[in-house]
């Protein structure tokens, strides 16, 4: 997903989905328009000004076009205000829902996709963080650079068409240097901001990994490593700054250029000084009026100038977030498992997984009946873990057919629904015992955990702790030994109380009287269940019906 390139249809693709995530914040027109009355108010206020001029020196008189004047000064205030604020409440909708996405794509990844925590973490946060600007800012800023330049210009024009010609004779080279500019900043942008999230993925990943770190005294090499990684990123930012001093200089240029030729103009026209005949005669309230008018012609470049950064780092964010969202398995036809003992049948499968010359598995076949315990056995990495993985569809199918209760896997949408499942690792979520187990069933009885802690031999762990149950865990289940976060795994899967039980080296760990209880656990427990078990141990092995040994076979 780091493949940042440039090829018309990917950019086509990239400004597609910004305007599709844009349209969820809804709200980039509400800004436009206050915006545009912003410049309505801008005319008000010069022609306020014009006429309080020209009626000097009666005060009666002036005190209408004073009021125009004050009226339009506040409501210019007003406008400004709401359009910031409407535009941050549309980039915080945007957000929202993305955010949504990235979570609901990181949770159903295609089997085998790379994207790591750090990355996936950075995505939800630092790149979604980056269509702020964009929503909140660009886009208003664009809509209404599109339309109130000409606004001013008209307005001009009806008062000196000569000076309107002036405005809009500086506006072609302008456009020229910013292009130019623009397509300068786009290339240095992309590369600050993949070096950002290179940094931000690459410390997140160490962080969660300290411990191995410290472990293998790594701390220096790793230090150092982020040391070069937020160089690399200093130097770049530098860059961008660079390109951005350039051209808001370029952008300042033509503005204070329109704005000195205006005022020679106007001033020599008054006086009649001109060298070359012209079709107009200003007066000092029309003179006034183009004067206080001619800034406000590249006030809406100046704003989209300045929101033009918050385009390129949402565009470089979207490259990469679409590209995460391309990760997501796609959607299937979800047919719902009964709630019985499934029969399962592999045939003919083969895992690769994504990037791997050789197969994890290779055209492989079993045909398991309802209610039966199967134990796969065989040496370390000759797949075990990876055919539970494909039941749960977190490993791929390359090839073959596997069906679950007569449906093919594909249909169902793997086997969660109806699986309990011990992983290899067991994964702890921080939180207290409870929460652990109750993940599996959160309106199970006290007597539904009583029962399953008991099976699973919880009990003695649970009594030493002040606390019992509601001891305080941390996601890597620190203070709790390999062979007890084993039985939380095995509680937890077995107050799911499923049809089809998935234990991948469930007696791991255990010395050889725990593994007799868990055995015997596991035994009441498969009552009624369809069990697939992957281990090492032979003890375990003996209880299943048939013992399938992998890549044993020449
Ligand atoms: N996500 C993955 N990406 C790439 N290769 C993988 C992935 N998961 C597993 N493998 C590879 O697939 C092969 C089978 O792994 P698997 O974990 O299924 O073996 P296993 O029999 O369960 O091993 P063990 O007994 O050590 O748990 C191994 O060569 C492993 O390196």
């Amino acid at each position: 997903m780091n493949a940042i390139t440039s090829s018309p249809a990917l950019a086509r693709a990239r400004t597609r989905w910004l305007k599709g995530v844009a349209a969820d914040g809804g709200r980039a027109r509400g800004s436009t328009s206050l915006l545009l009355l912003d410049t309505g108010a801008a005319i008000g206020f010069a022609t306020g000004l014009a006429g309080a001029v020209e009626a000097v020196p009666s005060i009666g008189a002036m005190l209408p076009w004073a009021a125009l004047m004050a009226l339009s000064g506040g409501a210019r205030g007003t406008f400004a205000m709401l359009a910031t604020r409407v535009g941050a409440a549309g980039a915080e909708h945007a957000k929202l829902r993305l955010r949504r996405r990235i979570v609901a794509t990181s949770l159903h990844r295609a089997p085998g996709s790379t994207a790591t925590t750090g990355t996936l973490m950075n995505a939800a946060v630092d790149e979604v963080d980056a269509i702020d600007g964009y929503v909140a800012r660009f886009l208003p800023a664009r809509q209404a650079g599109a339309v109130a330049p000409f606004l001013v210009l008209a307005a001009t024009a009806l008062a000196s068409p000569v000076a309107a010609g002036i405005l809009f004779a500086t506006l072609v080279p302008f456009i020229l240097v910013m292009a130019l500019a623009g397509g300068a900043a786009a290339d240095v942008s992309r590369q600050q901001f993949l070096a950002l999230s290179r940094l931000s993925g690459r410390f997140a990943d160490r962080i969660r990994a300290l411990p191995v770190v410290l472990a293998f005294g790594a701390e220096d090499r790793e230090a150092a490593a982020l040391g070069r990684a937020a160089d690399d990123l200093a130097r770049r930012t530098m860059r961008v700054l660079r390109v951005a001093f350039v051209s808001s200089g370029a952008l300042e240029f033509f503005a204070a250029l329109s704005v000195a030729l205006v005022a020679v103009y106007c001033g020599f026209n008054l006086l009649h000084l001109l060298p070359f005949p012209v079709p107009e005669q200003l007066d000092l309230g029309r003179a006034l009026f183009v004067l206080a008018l001619a800034p406000e012609f590249y006030a809406p470049m100046r704003r989209l100038a300045a929101a033009y950064h918050d385009k390129q780092s949402a565009e470089t964010a979207a490259e990469r977030l679409a590209a995460l969202e391309g990760e997501r398995q796609s959607p299937v036809a979800t047919v719902p498992l009964p709630r019985a003992a499934p029969g399962i049948v592999f045939d003919a499968v083969t895992i690769r997984y994504p990037g791997e010359d050789t197969a994890a598995v290779s055209h492989f076949s079993l045909d398991i009946a309802p209610g039966e315990t199967v134990a796969l056995l065989g040496p370390s990495g000759s797949g075990k873990s990876s055919l539970l993985h494909l039941l749960l569809r977190l490993a791929p199918l390359s090839e073959g057919a596997v069906r679950v209760g007569g449906i093919a896997l594909a249909e169902t949408g793997g086997v969660a629904t109806i699986a309990a499942w011990v992983g290899q690792s067991p994964l702890i979520i921080a939180g207290s015992i409870r929460e652990n187990l109750l993940l599996a069933c959160p309106k199970a009885s006290p007597q539904d955990l009583t029962r399953v802690i008991h099976a699973a031999g919880l009990g003695p762990m649970l009594a030493r702790r002040p606390l019992g149950l509601d001891s305080p865990i941390d996601a890597r289940g620190g203070g709790l030994s390999g062979g007890e976060r084993r039985r939380i795994a095995l509680a937890r899967a077995l107050l799911k109380s499923a049809p089809l039980l998935l234990l991948d080296e469930p007696t791991a760990h255990l010395d050889a009287q725990a593994e007799a209880r868990l055995i015997a656990t596991i035994c009441r427990a498969r009552a009624g269940c369809t069990t697939l078990i992957a281990t090492h141990s032979e003890r375990l092995a003996a209880i299943a019906n048939r013992v399938i040994r992998l890549g044993e076979t020449a």
